[in-house]
């Protein structure tokens, strides 16, 4: 099957699959728990560059709520379909053969009927021999349902069919409008026509509204095709239930993967949505790939208490380690050890079952050369999830994904590769010192400028803003839900990218929050060119196309002139145009054009797997983007980036923040400095343990990575 999967997918960059691991967890006997995981072959000798600047981790910027107690949420379960940027074509599912020839024939004419050996039956008046087709016979056994025409729709996939139905309804209803039996048209009465054109007119709107705003979510988003060792780690996860951690570089498709991870499961279960929590160290994570913090699904609040108490604290969230099969953890290298620990134990005391985790299948991925968890106050030093007692139980297998997609050029991959691992070539240094150049643009998008604190980030966005002259226009968001207490909605809201309020100027460089289409995705920048109304967006794009394009004429002059083209073809100034106005975007494409966007508020919800929507944000989908926190950044990939070394000060930020970049010429780095790029010695140790496939291969006898390579006695 792996093979197939080879030649399936020649893109795929045909590397063999780097699986390390290959540690022999001990499934059932969780009190016995190693603290490193054992060696498996061939170490890789890593020299640390470290500093100790750890007195400024006080000043790193998290959100304050990142680690909330979220005491009252009753189910682990959030929110959207997890459908993002870069979301993967499903594979193809095979249904049984279903024999449909026959399906939907008339009862009489079909000659086959004559081998069938109907039962006795009471005599038929002939009057009631030929029926019409759809009725059903006395004697028939047969629901109604059975003798309906055949359904010509072929069947959709689950995960696509919300998406695509409501669609295809939509525009049935524009075809051929719901309407009482049609009059002849000489015997309607005026009002009644009157009423018809109304409602055709509010047809004919609704249509083109729905064809204005790009289709939120991911149908439109470029479908993902994934590598082998991807497809090698879904499949050992969806269909063989292994508990897995997947990693490696930034960029290798870590969140892509745990996307369709996420996507299968909830096809899996998608009759009791409530067995799979979705997870993720911090707010900002979870809401991510639509889930809730870690801390919430085990309700623990800050976790600090031993574990009989943190069982006491919240009997809400008994019901939900008892539901959980599955419990994804995203960004696990923002996870304390310790708290790794108390949780797995928690899960074996009240599902009252002794396996790792009490038996909940555990998929988890991050890259622990990335940030670090969050120190909580104490002098204690982090304490990664690697090295809680219970890790090497409860993880069966550790994957080593090696295929970097975000960075192309091999040459800036390899620089960003030594960087992570602390082992900085001199020519490495000098590539990145020649880094200290401004960017050569020839458009208005400035390089965004990555800061390690919040405090950088506020006052670079709010400088930039002042030096913009014309008004300011404020967009307020409106929060609603079925939690009433408002501290405890906006606790949970603070996770989302989207601020309460955002003020913002033509001429603000902002970045979308939310995947629009293949090109405008989450991480996409642009500048706001204009504030205008939906209507006189619609009007003046479809009859002005220079509209926006010319960059030089003022907002003012482009309206004007817009509203000259639109006079003689019948547009009035009246209502629509004190309509509320919404942000117009001119955003930067990868290639290198512009695409524009009227940025009308989106909606990010935390909802329950019941459907009941606990907490609901709508806001225009934009932050302001000439800075943004590493924090923020983390996990996104931008097309130009600043970095100033100088002001880094944890381990794994100055590697976060390089590597959202996509290629040299998109990078400024200032200040340059080795002992910058900090590395966490026990996540050297730790990763110089894992071994790739190829070198296990090699002490085995040699053979391509199979599925098979994941059963339980290899462990
Ligand atoms: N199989 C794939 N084929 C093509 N592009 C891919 C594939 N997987 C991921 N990508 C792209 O590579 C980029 C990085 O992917 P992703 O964000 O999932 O990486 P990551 O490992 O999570 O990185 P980070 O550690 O920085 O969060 C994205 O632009 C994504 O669309
Ligand atoms: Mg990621």
């Amino acid at each position: 099957m792996f093979k197939k999967a080879l030649q399936d997918h020649p893109g795929s960059g045909l590397k063999p699959l780097h699986q390390t691991d290959l540690l022999r967890a001990n499934a059932t006997a969780p009190s016995k728990p190693q603290s490193q995981p054992q060696s498996g072959g061939v170490k890789r000798k890593i020299e640390i560059a470290g500093s100790s600047l750890g007195s400024l981790h006080n000043a790193v910027y998290f959100d304050e709520n990142d680690f909330d107690d979220d005491l009252d949420l009753d189910e682990p379960q959030p929110l959207i379909a997890p459908r993002v940027n870069g979301s993967t074509i499903p594979e193809t599912v095979t249904y049984p053969s279903l024999d449909t020839s026959r399906i939907g024939q008339s009862v009489y004419g079909n000659e086959n009927l004559a081998d069938i050996n109907y039962p006795d039956l009471p005599s038929i008046s002939q009057e009631a021999a030929v029926p019409p087709s759809s009725i059903q016979l006395p004697w028939s056994s047969s629901p109604p349902a059975h003798f309906q025409p055949p359904v010509k729709k072929p069947r959709t996939l689950p995960w696509t069919k919300e998406e695509e139905e409501p669609r295809e309804d939509k525009k049935k209803s524009f075809v051929t409008p719901k309407r009482s039996k049609p009059a002849e048209p000489w015997n309607k009465s005026e009002s009644t026509i009157k009423a018809e054109q109304k409602e055709l007119r509010q047809e004919y709107k609704k249509t083109q509204k729905s064809d204005r705003k790009p289709k939120q979510q991911d149908s439109k988003i470029a479908r993902v095709f994934l590598s082998d060792e991807q497809k090698a780690v879904l499949d050992a996860v969806v269909e063989r239930g292994k508990s897995m951690f997947f990693t490696g570089s930034a960029g290798t498709g870590k969140s892509v993967l745990m996307r369709e991870i996420i996507a299968k499961l909830r096809n899996k279960y998608r009759k009791e949505p409530d067995r799979i929590a979705v997870t993720a160290s911090t707010g900002l994570a979870a809401c991510n790939i639509g889930g809730v913090t870690l801390h919430s699904f085990a309700g623990i609040g800050l976790g600090k208490e031993p574990v009989p108490e943190l069982i006491k604290k919240n009997q809400k969230a008994r019901n939900r380690w008892l539901r959980t099969k599955v419990l994804v953890v995203d960004e696990v290298s923002m996870v304390d050890g310790d708290l790794f620990d108390k949780l797995e134990e928690i899960a074996r005391r009240i599902r009252n079952n002794g396996r790792p985790f009490g038996g909940i299948q555990l998929v988890v991925t991050g890259d622990f050369f990335q940030l670090p968890p969050v120190p909580d106050g104490s002098n204690r030093e982090a304490k990664f999830a690697f090295a809680a007692a219970s890790w090497t139980t409860c993880i069966q297998h550790t994957i080593l994904l090696t295929n970097i997609f975000r960075q192309r050029d091999p040459e800036f991959a390899n620089m960003l590769n030594e960087m992570r691992l602390g082992k900085i070539t001199p020519s490495t240094i000098e590539a990145f010192r020649r880094l200290s150049r401004p960017l050569d643009v020839n458009d208005q998008i400035e390089a965004t400028e990555l800061f390690p604190t919040r405090a950088e980030v506020d006052g670079a966005n709010s400088a930039r803003m002042g030096r913009l002259s014309g008004e300011v226009m404020r967009f307020n968001a409106v929060d609603s839900g079925t939690i009433q207490d408002p501290q405890h909605r906006d606790r949970l809201l603070s996770n989302c990218m989207a601020p309460p309020m955002i003020q913002l100027k033509k001429g603000a460089q902002v970045m979308l929050i939310k995947n629009m289409e293949d090109s405008l995705v989450n991480g996409s920048i642009g500048k706001v060119v204009a504030f205008m109304s939906e209507d006189y967006f619609d009007s003046y794009k479809e009859n002005d196309k220079n509209f926006t394009d010319d960059a030089t004429a003022s907002d003012d002059e482009r309206a004007h002139r817009a509203r000259k083209k639109l006079k003689p073809m019948g547009y009035k100034e009246g209502p629509a145009s004190m309509a509320r106005k919404w942000p117009l975007v001119s955003f930067l494409q990868p290639d290198g054009s512009e695409r524009h966007l009227l940025c009308q508020p989106e909606t990010w919800k935390i909802e329950l797997p019941n459907g009941e929507v606990q907490a609901q944000r709508q806001q225009v989908p934009l932050i302001l983007a000439w800075a943004l926190s590493i924090h923020k950044a983390q996990g996104q990939t931008l097309q130009r980036v600043k970095v100033d070394l100088g002001r880094v000060f944890e381990k794994g930020q100055a590697y976060v923040a390089l590597s959202r970049a996509v290629s040299q010429e998109g990078l400024q780095v200032t200040r340059f400095e080795p002992r910058k790029v900090m590395v966490h010695p026990k996540v050297v140790d730790f990763y110089s343990n894992l071994v790739s496939i190829t070198e296990l291969n090699k002490s085995k006898t040699s053979h391509a990575l199979n599925p098979d390579d994941f059963d339980d006695e290899d462990f």
